[in-house]
């Protein structure tokens, strides 16, 4: 049986949910999907390094994080040292769950371009390659004959980008429109139930949904990011980040909310596209105060949905959870799962 090794770059919120599915699901996985899963390596910016060849001890590496514990004590580094952890180490496979960055996408770009270079294959949930990067790096992944999958990049673990790749073929898809961040759209109903605007944010931290700066995600640049990879992956927009206009819930104030409830109308953050007469894309993020018999203005909490205009069936609206350590560690499984199967697809072939 196959066994994957992994490494992981980040050791926050989701990879170490990640580690902690594997610990606790590792045999069940293998009886169901017919491989197994092994961390060789952990890079950390604040727990340094920790390469083990033979599989890293997840009892141990997964109490670690308190102050000043490093990995040096348990036979790593308190070093970060990506690039040489990333080229040098025995995985198959990089786990990239590092944070965010929506100007340039980095460290997380070069994290996953000295794997691919490398030979190695990635997943990632982080936004930031895919949406200023992708295309490059899915090329440089074909060139080097490996994987590049980033599902969790939009809506976490629910399946929406490579579900619309295989299921809407024959399918001519015009735009989408769709509440694409957990936070936000958090934030708004708690605002609405009366609490504090900070308050909520507070929360959406403490549920892991929040990014590592939460402007990202109450600014519109999470969704600024998500807009873009779906128009450039599902619509062929051919877009850039400054053709999305983006404007976040900042300025959704608890007047307007009140507001919008006596007028039967709900704040939501929507992020949408849509190819226009000459075949461009037009595509933005700005809070609008639907309707409440609109078909997203019921979708609550941290649960994201996205509705596709279809050609031949209309609208098409996928929804679950748009955040939350579980769901989007299981992104990165769904990922693994998908790399597998085309891996034993292409020998079933040869
Ligand atoms: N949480 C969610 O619901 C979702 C998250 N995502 C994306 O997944 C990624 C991870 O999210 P999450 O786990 O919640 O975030 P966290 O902030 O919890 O974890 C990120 C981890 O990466 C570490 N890190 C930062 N920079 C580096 C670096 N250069 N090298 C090594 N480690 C580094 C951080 O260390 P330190 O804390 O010291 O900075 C932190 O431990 C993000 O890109 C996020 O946008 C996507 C979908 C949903
Ligand atoms: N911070 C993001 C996490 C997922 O991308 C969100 O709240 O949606």
């Amino acid at each position: 049986m196959t066994t994957y090794d992994i490494a992981l770059i980040g050791f926050g919120g989701v990879n170490r949910t990640l580690a902690e599915l594997i610990a606790t699901r590792g045999e069940r996985l293998r009886s169901e999907l017919g491989f197994g899963l092994r961390i060789v390596a952990i890079t950390d910016l604040r727990l340094g390094s920790l390469v083990q060849p033979e599989g890293v001890d997840l009892s141990v590496a997964l109490k670690l994080g308190g102050e000043n514990e490093t990995f040096a004590a348990h036979g790593g580094s308190a070093d970060t040292n990506n690039e040489s952890v990333i080229r040098n180490c025995t995985a198959d496979i990089i786990c990239e769950a590092t944070f965010t960055n929506p100007d340039d996408g980095e460290p997380a770009v070069s994290h996953v371009r000295w794997a691919l270079e490398s030979g190695k294959s990635v997943c990632t949930t982080n936004k930031g390659p895919v949406a200023l990067r992708g295309a490059e790096l899915s090329a440089l992944a074909e060139q080097n004959g490996v994987h590049f999958e980033f599902e969790g990049a939009v809506m976490s673990g629910t399946p929406v980008i490579r579900l619309a790749k295989k299921m809407f073929a024959g399918l001519k898809l015009n735009g989408f429109e769709g509440i694409l961040n957990g936070t936000s759209n958090y934030v708004l109903g708690r605002m609405e139930a009366g609490l504090d605007f900070h308050a909520a944010i507070r929360e959406a931290q403490e549920l892991g949904y929040a990014e590592a700066n939460p402007a990202a995600d109450i600014e519109g640049y999470d969704v600024q990011l998500k807009v873009l990879i779906l128009a450039n992956e599902l619509l062929d927009a051919g877009i850039e980040l400054k053709d999305v206009h983006r404007q976040g819930i900042s300025t959704v104030t608890p007047e307007d909310i009140r507001k919008a409830a006596r007028e039967g109308r709900r704040w939501k953050l929507i992020g949408a596209a849509g190819r226009n007469p000459d075949g461009s894309v037009t595509a933005g993020v700005s809070p609008v105060a639907l309707p409440l018999d609109h078909g997203l203005a019921g979708v609550s909490g941290a649960t994201n949905a996205v509705s596709f205009e279809t050609d031949l069936l209309g609208a098409v609206t996928i929804s679950g959870p748009g955040a939350g350590r579980v769901e989007t560690a299981y992104a990165l499984l769904s990922d693994i799962i998908a790399m597998h199967a085309a891996r034993t697809e292409v020998s079933a072939n040869a």
